[in-house]
């Protein structure tokens, strides 16, 4: 058995699926073009290339291939959908309506606004994680211009309802902004079912390469206006420019192809391997099982624990397993997590908590050894606390 940790922190990224890889090698060697070289074959194979994963991305939202921009990964998307919109309808109004459990790639492109004299308003969430409709309704006001609300939560796993926030910002003439960094190819998404006007995409939570997304931009019924954030040649019709990385892009498109045609099955064996974990570690008093029990992503369970210290509870678990209590970005700060919070935890439990992302290369023995050794390692925590 290799001595590595068993790797159960998708959510922050997962491996390239070695047909990604396969994919993508030829685009670095010798099909090197700039998609942009329209006069010999080596831009235009690469075009093609850029293309097709254009017309995969489309397909896998219900999009057509020019409503796709392509960006360097969800940050950048998130930051030119709000950013962009923010700045393009400035005359109509300066006010953002998004929710404290978002990413900060969505969280702090608001607060950079709002030093600009814009308006946020950050909805709470449910103890399960979702937002309550009503509040949103409430929260709309004749000045704005945007609502933001992911698509899955990259901590507790919970599936916001997008196709009924899609319904009443339409009614209102506003724009909706969903981040579906942790969604795509995981849970059925469509732009025009759901309203989507902008759709912040990303490839490494997807068995695809880092360093490459995607931003859908709504061309009709109605067309968003965008405000480019990145000048330059002019690339993807002026709303970000930069060569296109065309080896990532390949990646991208033959990622989410995969994990669309294996989304079904794949997600009934996430299921099972996530209620394989629950189920062991119910055997222990004290467990919160955060976010809503069915209106999340398959592969997503998240604890807090009780009675045990946030900074113990990892260092125990690391020798065997690659989880994170928050988000990868944030594990790096001491504040808790600011999503654990939201559900009203207290910092204490908030900090005593652990996401575990269950992703394809996972096996039921290596649940069971997750299982074991984290319980083992909570009961030997609790032991020492009721000691001293
Ligand atoms: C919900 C969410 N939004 C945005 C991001 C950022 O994506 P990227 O790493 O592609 O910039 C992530 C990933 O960490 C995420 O989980
Ligand atoms: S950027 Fe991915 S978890 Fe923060």
């Amino acid at each position: 058995m290799s001595t590595r940790p068993i790797y159960l922190d998708c959510h922050a990224t997962t491996p390239v699926d070695e047909r990604v890889l396969a994919a993508m090698l030829p685009y670095f060697t010798e099909r090197f073009g700039n998609p942009s070289s329209i006069s010999h074959v080596y831009g235009w194979e690469a075009e093609a290339a850029v293309k097709q994963t254009r017309e995969i991305l489309a397909t896998a939202i219900n999009a057509t291939p020019e409503e796709i921009v392509f960006t360097s990964g969800a940050t950048e998307a998130n930051n030119l959908a709000i950013k962009g919109v923010a700045e393009a309808y400035f005359q109509k109004g300066q006010h953002i309506i998004t929710v404290a459990t978002e990413h900060s790639a969505v969280l702090d492109p608001c607060k950079y606004l709002k030093t600009l004299g814009f308006e946020i308003t950050i909805l709470p969430v449910q103890k399960d994680g979702l937002i309550d409709l009503t509040e949103l309704e409430k929260a709309f006001r004749p000045e704005t211009v945007l609502v933001s609300v992911m698509a899955a939560n990259n901590e507790i796993g919970v599936l916001q309802p997008l196709a009924e926030i899609g319904e009443m910002c339409r009614d209102r003439n506003i724009i909706f902004h969903t981040d579906a960094a942790q969604a795509i190819g995981k849970i059925p998404l469509d732009v025009q079912a759901m309203k989507i006007d902008l759709m912040s995409l990303t490839a490494h939570k997807v068995y695809g390469p880092k360093g490459i997304g995607a931003l859908y931009v709504r061309r009709r019924n109605p067309r968003v206006q965008l405000a480019p954030q990145q000048h330059g040649g002019g690339h993807e019709r002026g709303m970000r420019s930069g060569t296109l990385y065309t080896p990532q892009i390949v990646g991208f498109g033959k990622a989410t192809e995969i994990a669309l045609a294996e989304q079904i099955t794949e997600n009934q064996r996430l299921t099972q391997l996530r209620q394989r974990l629950r189920s062991q570690l119910s055997q222990l008093e004290g467990i919160h099982f955060n976010g809503h029990p069915t209106q999340r992503l398959a592969g997503n369970l998240n604890i807090s624990v009780e009675g045990v210290d946030g900074a113990a509870l990892l260092l125990g678990l690391q020798p065997i397993m690659a989880v994170s209590s928050g988000s990868a970005c944030s594990s790096a700060t001491t504040a808790p997590s600011h999503v654990l919070t939201a559900l009203g935890h207290s910092e204490k439990l908030a900090y005593a908590s652990v996401r575990f992302g269950i992703g394809r290369f996972n096996t039921p023995e290596e649940i069971d050894i997750v299982a074991k050794h984290a319980i083992a390692t909570i009961q030997s925590l609790r032991k020492q606390t009721t000691l001293v």
